[in-house]
């Protein structure tokens, strides 16, 4: 890890329901036109579980309780010549309230969990989607070069060492 590396935490919350899983249309920024869970920056001093909430809510709508929100995985994000890594904290939700809404971020749409579009998600996701499903919490690594491509990963169980 290069010497001015810096860590920038995120949140990554997977909602589901019965078969399903709620996906979002990213509309602009990074992934725009992507595909993927609710999730964004955690504030200063902002709790990581609350932060995953306030995204979900600002996102898609609902609200779901910190109390709901299972720590699934947290995956580090490391891209070639550039010092910032990304923590992402990924949540998994099935008690959801409310009504899903579009928002100027995201346009939100339920999937078959078994039919993910895969061909318009982050490339990382087609790796660790199965350990997700199974409700197995894991820890991995991602090298990127660029947004398209994994030079290399490691994922193993959460507990492992
Ligand atoms: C920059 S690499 C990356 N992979 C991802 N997978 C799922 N959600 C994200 N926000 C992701 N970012």
């Amino acid at each position: 890890i290069p010497v001015n590396a810096k860590i920038k935490v995120f949140t990554l919350a997977l909602l589901n329901k019965d078969d399903e899983i709620l996906l979002g249309l990213k509309k602009r920024g990074l992934g725009e036109g992507l595909w993927n869970g609710f999730g964004g920056k955690v504030d200063p001093g902002e709790e990581i579980v609350d932060a995953a909430v306030r995204e979900v809510k600002e996102e898609c709508g609902l609200t779901v309780l910190p109390t709901d929100m299972e720590n699934l995985a947290v995956i580090h994000f490391e891209f070639v010549d550039d010092p910032v890594i990304l923590e992402v904290h990924v949540f998994k939700c099935s008690k959801l309230a409310g009504v899903v809404e579009e928002s100027d971020e995201m346009s939100p749409k339920w999937f078959p969990r078994d039919n993910v579009p895969h061909s318009q998600m982050w490339p990382d996701d087609e790796v660790w989607y199965p350990l997700y499903l199974s409700g197995t919490k894991f820890r991995a690594y991602f090298l990127f070069q660029g947004y398209k491509t994994i030079l290399s990963y490691i994922i193993r169980d959460f507990y492992d060492h």
